[in-house]
């Protein structure tokens, strides 16, 4: 039967896990159902979630919570019971159980005639490649910094000299709204002015994902805006709309421009032991179920860092095989050129290398900044040591005298 197997994680008495998960899988769905006349029981039955394992880890304690171990429960929800929607599948799976105590929503595993109804993304990594015309190596992107309270001619100046270092793309930082000196709509054309100088002076391509912001009935017809107006791609703030809003518009025709998931408030409903959903599922897996051609997420490195192991099932979720395209990897926050190495080692070729403070804050400036990167990505891939490297090249020289040298 058609539906989805969720998975959840939750600590208490060993023994006890068998009555949650039944009560779950009845509460969640028929509710009680067995004091009613046969045909009624029959008719029920089909939508009656069903307990698929209890798995209970006897030693994989809590050191906030005595005396309880934890415990992985897995539940069928047949399809029949929802519209084939985000909104409709996460109410059932964890609507009203997301408030009923300690539990995790942990996994989401969608039978393959249902996963099919998601768009997942339009373009995914190949697709970015190819627009790029750039293969074999991680991407290298850079973020707009300080540009609140800046005007057009700033922002395109900032603009100018990230693209000169040779990053494949830049993004509007999340915190950059709608505001009268920097409007969305002139950003996308002085952007794409800039750009194009770029490219004519350099040969080389950068892309400009502008952050898609305001109240949620103004983005459609912002997005189409934008891509009339030439605009590259769009960053969008999901875990703050919501993944439906993400999917409308990866799947509407009109906008079909590159989608760039960022994490801002995902750590809201992501960060607890004991509540709300797993990283890995809400920034990896339903991100790009959702349509997203980019997830940001922090990386396990930099200012704002993840667990290891939970930023690589993040990645592995963006990446895996199956239906839907893959979705680029962007791990993120705190990155400097010396961290090059160990995202490579981790994320592979087909990632991208994201940076703000890294490329701005560089001694020579945000030109020298990307150089930097682009210098460290070419090291790592031949697997030269980036102090070597580095006595040849001196934006490398200079990034790693200042943030160190890891690797
Ligand atoms: C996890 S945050 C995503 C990247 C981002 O938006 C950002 O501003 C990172 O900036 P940084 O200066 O830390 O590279
Ligand atoms: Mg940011």
């Amino acid at each position: 039967m058609s539906g989805v197997i969720a998975t959840y994680q939750l600590f208490g008495k060993a023994g006890s896990f068998e009555k949650k998960a039944e009560a779950i899988a009845l509460g969640l769905t028929v509710g009680s159902w067995t004091d009613l006349p046969l045909l009624e029981q029959q008719q029920l039955q089909q939508h009656k979630g069903r307990v698929v394992s209890v798995e209970e880890f006897p030693h994989v304690t809590h050191p906030a919570r005595q005396g309880v171990i934890q415990a992985r429960l897995k539940i069928h929800y047949p399809a029949a019971n929802f519209s084939a929607d985000l909104p409709a599948i996460l109410t059932t799976v964890f609507g009203k159980l997301s408030l009923d105590g300690e539990i995790k929503l942990i996994d989401l595993d969608f039978e393959e005639s249902l996963l099919r109804q998601f768009p997942g993304p339009r373009f995914g990594i190949d697709g970015i490649r190819e627009t790029l015309g750039v293969n074999g190596r991680p991407l290298a992107m850079s973020i707009f910094k300080g540009v609140i309270g800046r005007d057009l001619d700033y922002l395109s100046d900032q603009l100018r000299q990230q693209a000169l270092g040779g990053v494949d793309l830049v993004k509007d930082d999340e915190i950059l709204f709608d505001n009268p000196l920097t409007p969305f709509d002139k950003r996308v054309t002085a952007a794409c002015h800039v750009l194009d100088e770029v490219y004519e002076e350099t040969g080389h391509r950068t892309l400009y994902a502008v952050n898609l912001s305001g109240r949620t009935s103004s983005l459609r017809d912002k997005a189409r805006r934008a891509r009339e107006l030439g605009a590259d791609a769009l960053l969008f703030n999901v875990h703050a709309y919501g993944f439906d809003v993400l999917q409308e518009l990866a799947e509407d025709e009109e906008v079909a421009l590159p989608l760039m998931a960022h994490p801002a408030f995902s750590g809201a409903y992501t960060s607890s032991d004991f509540y709300g959903v797993s990283t890995a599922l809400a920034l990896g897996k339903l991100t790009r179920l959702a349509g997203a051609d980019f997830s940001l997420f922090p990386s396990p490195y930099g200012s704002v860092a993840l667990e290891k192991e939970t930023a690589l099932q993040l990645g592995q979720e963006l990446v895996s095989e199956g239906p839907l395209k893959q979705s680029f990897p962007v791990p993120s926050a705190g990155i400097h050129p010396a961290l090059v190495p160990l995202l490579l080692e981790d994320y592979g070729v087909d990632s991208i290398i994201n940076a703000g403070g890294g490329v701005h804050g560089h001694p020579d400036g945000a030109a020298a900044g990307g150089k930097a990167f682009r210098q460290a990505i070419d090291a790592a891939l031949q697997g030269q040591a980036l102090t070597e490297a580095a006595k040849q090249q001196d934006e490398l020289q200079k990034a790693l005298a200042l943030w160190g040298e890891t690797v």
